[in-house]
């Protein structure tokens, strides 16, 4: 007789049926997966022909699944060489808030999941939808709501509603959430008891976001048969310092991660489903969280932990762009970076990716792809240790707004190396991030940055402190409300970026107010007033994407109408 489970209300029969799938049985995750529908099948096809992520390799597994007879000898080999024994995972796949925002986009995370069953995903999720925003709102309601109202906060409610919709449409047992439910609701209830909101605190609270997520896909994962594993990275190895709001991964992560990932697969292999965001403080033993957007370096620290093949980041643009989408409509994504630029765009402002979540890939030499779960056609952004440079001007234009900008002059009163020793010195010791720094012999200009990490505010006190200290040796104008606009790309081409850049300035009528190349030569970066920067953002990305003046094509053959070949700067 013929055994068949029934996935979104179609019939289907089970793998073990079709001697062609018979290559399934060597991933027990898969082993009891059904045999999707025709229509889950050519979902498969649709994804995998159309997801440039998968080699060659891939494309003939899923054809074999679909139907060729010839490729069943080369997967076999190829599950032989990534046999559980030695490496039970190729790759991480994490989704984004914005992948996970119904009971709908988990059905089609799931598919898309099993759309490559060559794979062996480590899964890293964020919390659903808006989550962790809501989170953080409810925590400042409940600190002056008072007890009583406590569990009428708005936010709460949108937050219960949310989960409570997603397990009852995913058909899943509300009660793999219900405790968790519960106890946020007693959290914000002791949160409006104390009047008072720590740092540690908000932590606690942000966390229940991705435990819950993680629950409902786990869960949904197993139901329709692909076995799954949740786990709280709090509780494998995810050690970090106790800078709540802002941890930062701690070394002893990687091993212990791995250990605790591979033992459990070797003793019961299952997919893990890792909340992303959160870790462990090594000291306090309290719940962390790694900065907002925080999942992009728990999947990266995964992929370094276990040397995996790949990381797969799943937002929803089509990769990283030329340009904030908000900003400029027509960005387009941009093919290949480099881990220095991805890391140059996401330390000075581009959403799309948590700014420390380079180092482990880069430490590691793990590539990550930038994908789009709502069209995983799109190939998107495939970031690298290295790329072909050669025909590369400008990659992307990245904002940050509301920096604040400082033009220190020595009053001659320490030789110069004293001068910026004290300079640098008073900054740390007011725990101040400085992210563009312009230098002469006895001036320095530089900016702050408003938030470390999006985390934390700098208060006037704090501006005003640092002022008081630093007037002890230089003349001091603080200027507020000021932009960075990075231009990350080839500094090679720094003279061709910077004319073209200024003459856009200039035409738009925009005063520069401080120019800095950094060290790391993929990113020029220009200061402007607050109020000109979209503007000139805009102006920009029209110049150099826009129009087709920088085009490869045109580097080719020369820049511009007709003049000399282009060459590179040596360096
Ligand atoms: N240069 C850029 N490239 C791509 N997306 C960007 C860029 N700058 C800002 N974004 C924004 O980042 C968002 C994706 O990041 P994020 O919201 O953190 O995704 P997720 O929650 O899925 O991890 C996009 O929706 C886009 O609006
Ligand atoms: N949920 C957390 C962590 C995170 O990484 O989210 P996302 O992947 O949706 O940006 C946040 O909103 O910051």
């Amino acid at each position: 007789m013929e055994a068949s489970l029934h996935f979104h209300g179609v019939r289907i029969p089970c793998y073990s049926r079709t001697p062609r799938l018979s290559h399934l049985s060597s991933k027990p995750w898969l082993s009891s997966v059904a045999s999707p529908s025709r229509s889950f099948h050519a979902a498969m096809e649709n994804a995998c022909k159309g997801c440039s992520l998968r080699g060659n390799s891939e494309k003939k597994t899923i054809e074999a699944v679909l139907g060729g007879e010839e490729e069943e000898e080369e997967e076999e080999n190829a599950t032989e060489s990534h046999g559980s024994d030695v490496a039970p995972f190729t790759c991480v796949m994490k989704f984004g808030g914005s992948s996970l925002a119904s009971a709908e986009r988990i059905r089609e995370i799931a598919q898309l999941i099993v759309s490559f069953p060559d794979e062996k995903p480590v899964v890293v999720l964020s919390a659903m939808g808006k989550t962790t925003n809501n989170l953080l709102l409810a925590g400042e309601k409940a600190v002056s709501c008072g007890v009583s109202n406590a569990s009428e906060i708005e936010e709460l409610s949108f937050i219960k509603q949310l989960h409570l919709r997603t397990v009852r449409e995913l058909g899943i047992d509300s009660s793999v959430i219900s405790a968790h439910l519960e106890e946020l609701e007693q959290l914000l209830k002791g949160i409006a008891m104390m009047k008072e909101l720590t740092l540690r605190t908000r932590d606690y609270l942000v966390s229940f976001g991705e435990c819950m997520s993680t629950r409902i896909f786990a869960a949904y994962l197993n139901n329709f048969g692909v076995k799954a594993r949740q786990y709280d990275a709090f509780d494998i190895g995810f050690i970090t310092t106790d800078d709540f709001t802002n941890a930062d991964i701690l070394e002893g992560t990687y091993p212990s991660v791995a250990k605790r990932l591979n033992d459990d697969w070797i003793s019961d292999p299952a997919i893990p489903v890792v909340t992303g965001f959160l870790g462990k403080g090594s000291k306090s033993c309290a719940v962390t969280t790694l900065g907002r957007g925080g999942s992009d370096l728990t999947a990266t620290t995964i992929g370094k932990s276990l040397g995996l093949r790949e990381v797969q980041v799943w937002k929803d643009v089509d990769g990283v762009l030329t340009c904030d989408p908000s900003i400029c409509p027509d960005a387009e994504p941009v093919p290949y970076l480099t881990f220095d630029e991805a890391a140059e765009l996401a330390y000075f402002g581009a959403q799309v990716l948590h700014p420390q979540s380079m180092r482990p890939a880069r430490d590691g030499e793990i590539p990550v792809r930038v994908k789009n779960s709502y069209n995983p056609k799109a190939p998107g952004t495939l970031i690298t240790k290295t790329r072909d440079m050669s025909k590369a001007v400008l990659t992307s234009i990245v904002l940050k707004q509301n920096v604040t900008l400082l033009d220190i002059v020595s009053t001659r009163m320490l030789g110069q190396v004293g001068f910026l020793s004290k300079v640098f010195s008073t900054f740390e010791d007011l725990g101040i991030s400085v992210d563009v720094v312009a230098t002469s012999e006895v001036s320095l200009s530089l900016t702050l940055d408003p938030s470390k990490f999006w985390s934390r505010e700098l208060i006037q006190q704090e501006l005003d402190k640092m002022e008081e200290e630093l007037e002890k040796i230089a003349f001091v104008n603080l200027l507020q409300r000021r932009s960075i606009i990075s231009l990350i790309g080839n500094v090679q081409y720094s003279s061709l970026i910077l004319e073209k850049a200024f003459h856009v300035l200039r035409t738009n009528q925009v005063n520069v107010q401080m120019i800095s190349q950094g060290a790391s030569k993929v990113n020029i970066s220009l200061i402007v007033n607050d109020s000109e920067a979209e503007k000139c953002v805009k102006a920009l990305h029209h110049a150099f994407f826009e129009s087709d003046d920088l085009s490869e094509v045109v580097l080719e053959s020369g820049f511009g109408n007709g003049s000399a070949a282009l060459l590179p700067i040596e360096t």
